[in-house]
């Protein structure tokens, strides 16, 4: 482990490159029904435009904008509800027209029934008409052959409904990635067993489970192992099986019980780096085989923010996905901070009354932090904040 530290964006870069140069997978055709969350392998352009015809976007009378004078009396010769065929609108006549109905061959407006006095089967218009007036042509929405999604987009609810609106019931898709989770540690065990002297919790493994289901990944197993170096070994052979990815966390810094590095090693490559980022510097990088892993630091907090800043973009090179740009908001400090640090901190806050409040705790083990947290305050290393200072801040809600 080379002491010099990598900055988070070099990090990145170098974890974004990784997962291009292994980028796309298989692909396959599914139903919309079961496309949300996952990530199109193809663009996609529209056969048809949207709506298909000019329509009514009111309930009223459709007329000939020219005809349609302020005090003009005309019959009504049709009506005309959505899914009906209207026929040519007859000279000097309105028809009497429903929201989303197909507009008669020959009207060119639509007067809705809030400025018309109707008396039997005429009409005495109380607003002119211009021509234009409530109608929604013909390819508002979508013009026939232009694109309306990109390969590489992750299908959100509103596209599928895009999708259909276009006569699409399938899409190609990226299979989702498959990632094996392990968990390193003596000192873990999981929620519902009695915590013996010595052991705490296994918080990373459901946190970073829900972590990657979100990213679209399938998460094909997620087990743990004690610090043993031939355990570790095994284990990680076995995730590799059938994984696209391995995730581990602990293991990563200088301890005597660190085995992940040394079982990477000899059952492919490893780079550890070092990042100038505060929770999160120990991160380790390689293959086991084949398969690319990620080994996230130990505590919980640590394992978090890195996942965040590193492994989302990973993911999203990995599984064909356009990878996203971090999302920054710059605001005024709340908080005093007298030392700078020699790594950039990722410290756990919220914004009150425009302002950016830091959490009282922000040890790397504290998850409760994360769980009060609105964002992350990057504060550069060698930068001191005082209060009505700007600071640049990660929204979590953009992940
Ligand atoms: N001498 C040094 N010590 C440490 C350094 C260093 O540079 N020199 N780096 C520190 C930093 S920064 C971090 S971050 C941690 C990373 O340690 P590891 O990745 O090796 O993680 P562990 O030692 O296994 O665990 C750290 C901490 O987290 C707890 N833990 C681990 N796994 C889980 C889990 N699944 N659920 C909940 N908590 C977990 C573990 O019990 C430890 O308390 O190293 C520092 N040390
Ligand atoms: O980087 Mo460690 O993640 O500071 O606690």
């Amino acid at each position: 482990m080379t002491n010099q530290l990598l900055s988070v964006e070099q990090a990145r870069q170098t974890i974004i490159a990784e997962g291009l140069a292994r980028r796309g997978g298989v692909v396959e055709s599914v139903p919309l029904e079961q496309a949300l969350g996952r990530v199109l392998a193809e663009d996609i352009v529209s056969g048809i435009d949207v709506p298909p015809a000019d329509n009514s976007a009111m309930d009223g009378y459709a007329v000939r904008a020219q005809e349609a004078l302020l005090g003009v009396i005309l019959p009504v010769s049709q009506t005309v509800a959505a899914g009906t065929l209207p026929a040519p609108l007859a000279v000097g006549s309105a028809a009497r027209i429903l929201t989303g109905a197909e507009l008669p061959p020959g009207a060119d407006a639509v007067v809705i029934q809030e400025e018309v006095e109707r008396t039997g089967d005429v009409i005495e218009l109380r607003a002119a008409a211009r021509p234009g007036d409530n109608i929604r042509p013909r390819g508002q929405d979508i013009a026939r052959h232009s694109r309306v999604l990109s390969a590489g987009h992750r299908l959100r609810p509103q596209d599928l409904g895009l999708l259909a609106s276009i006569n699409r019931d399938r899409v190609s898709v990226y299979q989702p990635i498959k990632v094996a989770l392990l968990s390193t540690g003596s000192e873990l065990v999981e929620p519902g067993a009695e915590l013996k002297p010595g052991q705490i919790y296994n918080s990373n493994r459901p946190m970073l489970a829900a972590l990657l289901s979100q990213c679209g990944c399938q998460v094909v197993s997620q087990d743990r192992v004690a610090d043993d170096a031939a355990q570790t070994r095994q284990m990680l052979s076995r995730a590799a099986e059938g994984a696209d990815l391995i995730v581990t966390t602990g293991g990563v810094s200088v301890g005597d019980e660190d085995h992940v590095k040394a079982a990477v090693q000899a059952l492919g490559e490893l780079s550890l780096w070092k990042i100038a980022m505060k929770p999160g510097k120990p991160l380790a990088f390689g293959r086991v085989g084949s398969v690319p892993l990620v080994g996230l630091p130990g505590n919980p907090v640590s394992a978090y923010v890195a996942f965040q800043l590193l492994v989302r973009p990973l993911l999203q090179a990995l599984g064909g996905q356009r990878v996203s740009e971090l999302e920054y908001r710059q605001l005024p400090a709340a908080f005093h901070w007298p030392r700078a640090g020699r790594r950039d901190e990722y410290a756990r806050a919220r914004v009150s009354d425009g302002r950016v409040e830091l959490y009282p705790q922000q040890s790397s083990g504290a998850l409760s932090s994360v769980v009060w947290a609105e964002c992350l305050v990057c504060i550069p290393a060698g930068a001191s904040i005082s209060p009505g200072e700007l600071v640049q801040v990660l929204p979590l809600a953009q992940w």
